[in-house]
Formats: structure tokens, C-alpha cells, sequence
């Protein structure tokens, strides 16, 4: 990234969200103003208004599979990001714990609570740690914000995959340290008793990736479960729950930064549990209009400038697009210069996400949509469905291959870009960015 002392990166929060630590493995510098929001769609807006210059997002996990809101804001059918690019991503390997508080506790004093109870409330309103406006400094982070409440965890012997290795590699100066992952016995150690425990809280995707713990555990199985925003805004509901009765799926960090003992360690699925996570950015006015002079002067490999135009021609008479997309060369028009912002060393792998939707009347659409990335010898590397919020069972596919959309629409991405303009209704560039994985 980019590093720039006026850089503010919205981040799903509260503090010790599991995005929290993707952030800091982004964005290592001291320089950085990290703010914590309380929502995916917030943090959507803070880079399209502005007002964040980056945000980071989870995007799928290695055993639950996407995060739906985000890409749902991705397919951003109001037109509200429209913005917003893929300029990085992160893997994060995620423990999951049980964090809560032991049969019989009780808030130690009055007084004590008040404190807990003013500084989660603070963080509530933006004042460090939760809603609106509050930016965590690394700088007061020092000074005894974070790492005074948040634990370096104990490193262990678990394999972690090598993009997150790498990223721990980046952290290893932070006042956070992210999590190595602590092993996953298959035989349970002693834990605290946990009948007293009538609700629980989590992100909804951690539910799914703690499925067999769940399952076996007599207690939690017909527990009450409530999804929330984020497990570190699970951590902080418990902690602020007088009765005790409450637990969340979270972090050990986030037991740490809300005062919460953990139950039990190491309860999701697979030890080789990981999330990736995007840096969003957004493309510069002035960018745009260079990128936009560049690419009213080229002329694509193996084409004439009339060849061109026509081909253009040809995308917006065949196509019939919903509000949402811009047509084929709209987009080529308002788009490239993310790509060009990216100056890759040439060893570097590349991926790019992109939108597309299609007549689905039409046989084949779909085929020949896909047929163009093998065409021009583009890995694909996953697709997903969204529903199109136009007609029920149409959907918005997204694809991601390996590749990057280079400047001046050249190269083997913007050809496949301009075949696929043929065989779908609209698609859209979401953003092309060096590969965490090696
Ligand atoms: O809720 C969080 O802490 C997140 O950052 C989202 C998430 C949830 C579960 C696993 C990985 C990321």
C-alpha cells in the first residue's frame, strides 16, 4: 500500500475484530489513522464518500465460504459505490474462541462496571473503539491504548498458511500482534463449565465455521444464537451483559480488549481456518482523467481505430443494462486508471474481480460469457451468484481470474473485457490487484 501520513482506513470494527488484524497486516506503518465502523456497508461509504482513503472487508473464508454482504455491496445495485476498487487483499488465520464469563461471576464492584460499562459506551459512540467518528492512532495505541489491553497471544506450532505468514512477518512491530494460530486438539482440554450460558453472539459467518463445536457441545446446541456485525461486537454485547449469562465466538484478542475469559480455544472446524480480506480504495479524480485521455488514444492489439469503434457500437446497440451497470464503453471510459495506479513488478501474480449479468432467455449467454477468460488464457479462479434484485432467479455473477487490466486497454484482460461486452448484458470492473498468495 501506498503509505501517506493523511491515510484513514475504515475497518469492520470494533477493535479486535478479526478485519482489525487484516487492517494491520495491510497497513503496518505507524502512520496510518485506522477507524473502526460499525458496519460493511459503512465502510463501503467511507471510501466512496471520501471520507476513509481505504477500507478493508472480509471477502470469503477458506471453510465457510463468501461473506454475502460484501458482495452484495459489490453488486451494489443502488449505484452507490460505484467508485470503489479492489486495490489489495490480506489472509487472516482465524481461531475462534468461546469468550464469556465463568459460572458464578459477578461484576467485582459499582465501580469497576461503571468503568467497563463507560468505555465500551464510549467506543459505542465513536470515541475510540465502535461507531462514527473515532480513528485509532497507532501512535495512542502506544501509549497504552491497545497494547495494554490486548495480549500478544502465544505462538504455537499450528501451521498457518504462507500468505498469512508473510503478513505476520509485516506486524511484527505493531502494538497489536496478530494471532498465530494455537493448535486445535481433538481432544478437548478441561474447560469451565459452561451450563449458565443462555445466549450466544457472533458474525454470522462464524457459526458456520465452528459447526462440529457447536454441535457436540449439549449446552450450545439449542442456545439461542444472535447474529451481530462482527465477533469483536460480540465480545463487547457479553461484556457488557450484567448477568454473565452471555458468551460470544471471537478472538482471544478480542478477550483481551473486553475483559472476557476465554471458555474454551480453538473451537472452529479446521485449524487451517482462514479469511481473505479486501483493501478498498477509490480512484482519483485526477487519475480518472488521465486514464481517460490515455485510453481515448488507444488502439487495442490487433485492431484499427475504426475496428474499435465499431466493436464498441456493436456492445451498446446488443446490450440492454439495468441502471446499476454502465455499458461496456462507459466503463472503459471511466475505469482504467486503477489498473495504470498499479505499477507491479513484472514476477508479481495479479487477480481481478469483475461483475457481469446476462439475458438469461438466452442459451448459452452464460458459456459464452465464461468461454472468453479461457479464450485469452485467463485462470478463473472462482465465480459467485447474487440475485440481480431486477427478476427473481436472474443473477449477478462475479468472477475472479488471474490477471490484471493494464493500462491504455491493452493487454490480454482488456481483450477478454471487450469479448465479454459481446456475450453478457453489462459488466463491471471491480478493481485489479497483486496477489497475497505466492
Ligand atoms: O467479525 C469479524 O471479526 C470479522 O472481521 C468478520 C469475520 C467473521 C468471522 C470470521 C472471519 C471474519
Amino acid at each position: 500500500m501506498v503509505e501517506d501520513k493523511n491515510s484513514v482506513v475504515a475497518f469492520l470494527g470494533p477493535e479486535a475484530s478479526y478485519t482489525h488484524q487484516a487492517t494491520l497486516s495491510s497497513f503496518p506503518s505507524p502512520n496510518y489513522t485506522l477507524l473502526p465502523l460499525p458496519t460493511i456497508s459503512d465502510v463501503f461509504a467511507s471510501v466512496q464518500s471520501g471520507s476513509a482513503t481505504h477500507g478493508v472487508v472480509p471477502f470469503e473464508n477458506s471453510s465457510n465460504g463468501s461473506v454475502v454482504f460484501t458482495l452484495d455491496l459489490f453488486a451494489d445495485k443502488e449505484s452507490k459505490y460505484q467508485d470503489i476498487l479492489v486495490q489489495g487483499e490480506a489472509y487472516v488465520g482465524v481461531v475462534h474462541c468461546l469468550l464469556g464469563r465463568e459460572e458464578g461471576w459477578a461484576p467485582r464492584d459499582a465501580g469497576d462496571w461503571d468503568l467497563l460499562g463507560k468505555e465500551i459506551i464510549q467506543q459505542e459512540r465513536g470515541g475510540g473503539g465502535g461507531g462514527g467518528g473515532g480513528g485509532v492512532n497507532h501512535h495512542d495505541a502506544r501509549a497504552g491504548g491497545l497494547a495494554s489491553v490486548i495480549e500478544s497471544p502465544t505462538s504455537s506450532g499450528t501451521s498457518t498458511p504462507k500468505a498469512n505468514q508473510s503478513n505476520l512477518q509485516h506486524t511484527a512491530s505493531l502494538p497489536v500482534h496478530l494471532p498465530s494460530n494455537p493448535p486445535v486438539s481433538s481432544t478437548p482440554s478441561p474447560s469451565p463449565s459452561l451450563t449458565h450460558i443462555t445466549k450466544l453472539y457472533s458474525h454470522p459467518q462464524a457459526w458456520g465455521q465452528c459447526t462440529r463445536f457447536l454441535s457436540s457441545t449439549s449446552r450450545l446446541k439449542s442456545t439461542e444464537r444472535q447474529d451481530v456485525s462482527s465477533t469483536s461486537r460480540a465480545a463487547q454485547l457479553v461484556a457488557e451483559d450484567r448477568t454473565g449469562r452471555s458468551a460470544a465466538i471471537s478472538s482471544k484478542i478480542a478477550a483481551g480488549r473486553f475483559g472476557l475469559t476465554v471458555l474454551k480455544e480453538g473451537i472452529e472446524d479446521r485449524k487451517d481456518n482462514v479469511t481473505r480480506f479486501l483493501v478498498l480504495g477509490k480512484r482519483s479524480k485526477k487519475e480518472e482523467e488521465e486514464a481517460t485521455a490515455k485510453e481515448q488514444d488507444a488502439v487495442p492489439e490487433g485492431a484499427t481505430a475504426s475496428e474499435e469503434a465499431k466493436e464498441m457500437a456493436k456492445n451498446v446497440e446488443n446490450s440492454v443494462y439495468h441502471d446499476y451497470y454502465r455499458t461496456p464503453d462507459q466503463e472503459q471510459q471511466r475505469r482504467p486508471a486503477a489498473a495504470a495506479s498499479l505499477s507491479p513488478p513484472a514476477t508479481s501474480t495479479y487477480k481481478t474481480l469483475l461483475t457481469f449479468t446476462i439475458s438469461h432467455a438466452n442459451p448459452g449467454a452464460l458459456a459464452s460469457s465464461l468461454s472468453v477468460f479461457s479464450k485469452h488464457g485467463l485462470n478463473l479462479t472462482s465465480i459467485n451468484t447474487r440475485p440481480s434484485g431486477v427478476e427473481n432467479w436472474n443473477y449477478i455473477f462475479f468472477v475472479e481470474f488471474q490477471g490484471r487490466r493494464e493500462e491504455g486497454g491493452r493487454g490480454k484482460v482488456n481483450e477478454a473485457l471487450r469479448e465479454l461486452g459481446e456475450a453478457c448484458t453489462a459488466w463491471r470492473w471491480l478493481g485489479s490487484w497483486e496477489s497475497a498468495q505466492s
